[in-house]
């Protein structure tokens, strides 16, 4: 008997991507780029979620945005559904954005607090016709709404007579409204209780499985990112540094960065293998305008020598690692200690 083989269908393959800002150049000259996400490689599968971890100001929502076409990119392809967004036209652009939606941390200002929650969830089936018929959209609200754990009566209300939790559940009824292959979801529990932020986790899952739609999953909340992701990519300073299953890069993190990220979490803290202590890293992050030579993460790190002042290390699986670690000392051996404890 020969075993079956399941081919997975990549919906989003970032290569080579660089996004960021103009600022005024040289003595106010002409306008210089700031490449705040510098190279990076991604992929995510149909129906997977892909978790992107690191601190705040490490370029995740520059990552997003340049995704989902709000911030055009210095260089590099998106392809999305077999289509390169970049090189799109915007009517092209318009129609492919159907499939490709994004949730923001804050539905308060993402959405139209003065429209109703039936409107909000219709306004993409006036861009994109032919979703669902004029006739059937009150009944496909109602759907959408049950779906998300809302009820038919909440269609009606305006978004500022909602809580939070409600609000971040109309943004996903909405994006789900499109029937979309990716959702981008961009902080998107992070401005939520702790409970309510559980049950958009869960919502999402179930989601996920009885959709089958993907998620960009982006967050600086690790036990989040844990939670509902299949794989993981670490960030820092505009680079991925590590990317690998969510099972490898919690339980067995190689990049000194993502170990000290993870040192902090709570749910990797408090087990027995975990680190002894918290690996404490010093220095503030560079500024993205003048980024350290070699590896991005040597000004802060334990194990830095001078080869990591010179070299840049590659994202590469290596031997003996699941993961691709971008170190110059990641190996099978642990070499990049402090972890585990014992
Ligand atoms: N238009 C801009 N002008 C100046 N700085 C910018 C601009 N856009 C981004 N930056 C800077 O680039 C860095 C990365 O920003 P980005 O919002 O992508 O990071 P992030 O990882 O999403 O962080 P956060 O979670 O805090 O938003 C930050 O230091 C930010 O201040």
């Amino acid at each position: 008997m020969t075993a079956a083989t399941s081919a997975t269908e990549v919906v989003l393959k970032v290569s080579g991507l660089e996004a960021g800002y103009e600022r005024p150049g040289r003595h106010g000259f002409g306008r210089t780029r700031v490449p705040v996400v510098a190279g990076i490689d991604l992929t995510v599968e149909a129906g997977r979620t892909l978790g992107i971890v690191g601190e705040s100001g490490c370029g995740k929502s520059t990552l997003a945005r340049a995704i989902v076409g709000l911030r055009p990119p210095f260089s590099g392809t998106i392809e999305f559904a077999g289509a390169d967004l970049v090189a799109a036209s915007p009517r092209r652009r318009r129609k492919l954005s159907r499939d490709l939606q994004m949730v923001f941390q804050d539905p308060y200002t993402s959405l139209n607090p003065r429209m109703t929650v039936s409107a909000v969830i219709a306004e993409g089936w006036s861009v994109h016709p032919g979703i669902v018929a004029r006739e059937d959209r009150d009944a496909e609200v109602t759907r959408l709404l049950d779906l998300v754990g809302l009820r038919p009566e909440h269609a009606s209300r305006h978004l500022h007579e909602l809580s939070g939790g409600q609000c971040q559940r109309v943004a996903i009824a909405r994006a789900l409204a499109l029937k979309p292959k990716l959702i981008v979801c961009d902080e998107a529990v992070s401005a939520l209780d702790v409970s309510v932020r559980a049950q958009i986790l869960n919502l999402l899952a179930d989601l996920q499985s009885e959709l089958g739609v993907a998620y960009l999953f982006i967050s600086h909340d690790l036990d989040v990112v844990r939670h509902i992701s299949h794989e993981v990519a670490v960030m820092y300073l505009g680079t991925v540094v590590e990317h690998g299953s969510a099972a490898d890069i919690f339980n067995s993190p190689q990049h000194p960065y993502t170990r000290a990220l993870l040192s902090a979490a709570p749910s990797v803290r408090d087990r027995p293998d975990g680190p002894a202590d918290d690996i404490v890293l010093t220095g503030e992050v560079p500024s993205a305008a003048a980024p350290p030579s070699g590896c991005r993460f040597r000004t802060r790190c334990y194990m830095a020598t001078d080869r990591c002042a010179k070299e840049v290390p590659r994202l590469e699986t290596r031997e003996g690692l699941p993961q691709a670690v971008a170190c110059h000392f990641a190996d099978a051996s642990g070499s990049t200690a402090p972890w585990p404890a014992a």
